[in-house]
């Protein structure tokens, strides 16, 4: 049965990925040094996406996980089935970048950073890794003695399905102009491949049937 959920395959994830990454010239126009995935849901499509930038440029992306959690299970075992998770008021931190302390291993100046997520829903998590990431550049900056964005480091964002909505948050108009999601869904709850514990192949059966339907 289908029902107010899209049910997303593999299949059309890896294929999105594709034709997004040809659709915006994602390394010729955008060409980033480093993906930066945001947990759990951005890690597979990060992976993929730097398949077809590899095969642009023969050259492996590096990939660091960061962990940012706004939605929850409404009571235990919900969002097993795909049952539409609630957001909660903020984002929380579970993991973050080796970048910003004094153990940095990797620096974060004149990088071409892609981030990476499965869903642009509110908005809001991508509103806070950006603020994020930018308060470990400027820290970055002053410890190089640099002057506030005098590193150009440039921020990118890679969306495998933005949902057709007003945002609760915006991001600025700088990391707008990198703002690539490839593809748009009306605002439904989208049941992710990763997310079934049933049948895989039902699962993909009703993925093509949900976008029949659209
Ligand atoms: O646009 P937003 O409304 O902020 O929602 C998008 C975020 O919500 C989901 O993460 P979630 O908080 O469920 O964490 P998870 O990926 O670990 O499941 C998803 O993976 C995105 O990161
Ligand atoms: N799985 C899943 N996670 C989300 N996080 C925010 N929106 C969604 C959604 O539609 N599906």
């Amino acid at each position: 049965m289908v029902d107010n959920k899209l049910y997303i395959s593999y299949n059309q994830i890896h294929q999105l990925i594709d034709y997004a990454v040809k659709h915006y010239k994602l390394g010729d126009n955008f060409d980033p040094d480093l993906l930066i995935a945001i947990g759990g849901g951005g890690f597979i499509p990060a992976r993929i996406l730097r398949s077809f930038l590899k095969a642009k440029h023969g050259r492996n992306i590096p990939i660091q996980a960061i962990g940012l959690s706004l939605y929850e299970e409404l009571l235990p075992g919900q969002g097993i089935e795909g049952i539409p998770e609630a957001p909660g008021t903020q984002v929380t931190k579970t993991q973050w970048l080796n970048f910003g302390g004094s153990d940095s291993l990797v620096s974060l100046l004149g990088r071409k950073i892609l981030i990476v997520d499965e869903v642009d829903d509110s908005r809001k998590t991508l509103v806070y890794a950006v603020a994020e990431l930018k308060k470990d550049i400027l820290e970055q900056e002053k410890r190089a003695g640099m002057a506030p964005g005098e590193s150009n480091t440039e921020i990118g964002i890679f969306v495998v399905y933005n949902k057709d909505k007003p945002k609760a948050e915006a991001l600025d108009d700088e990391t707008m102009k990198h703002y690539y999601p490839a593809g748009t869904t009306p605002d439904r709850w989208l049941f992710f491949p990763w997310d079934c514990t049933t049948d895989i192949n039902v699962h993909t059966e009703l993925s093509k049937r949900s976008f029949s339907s659209l």
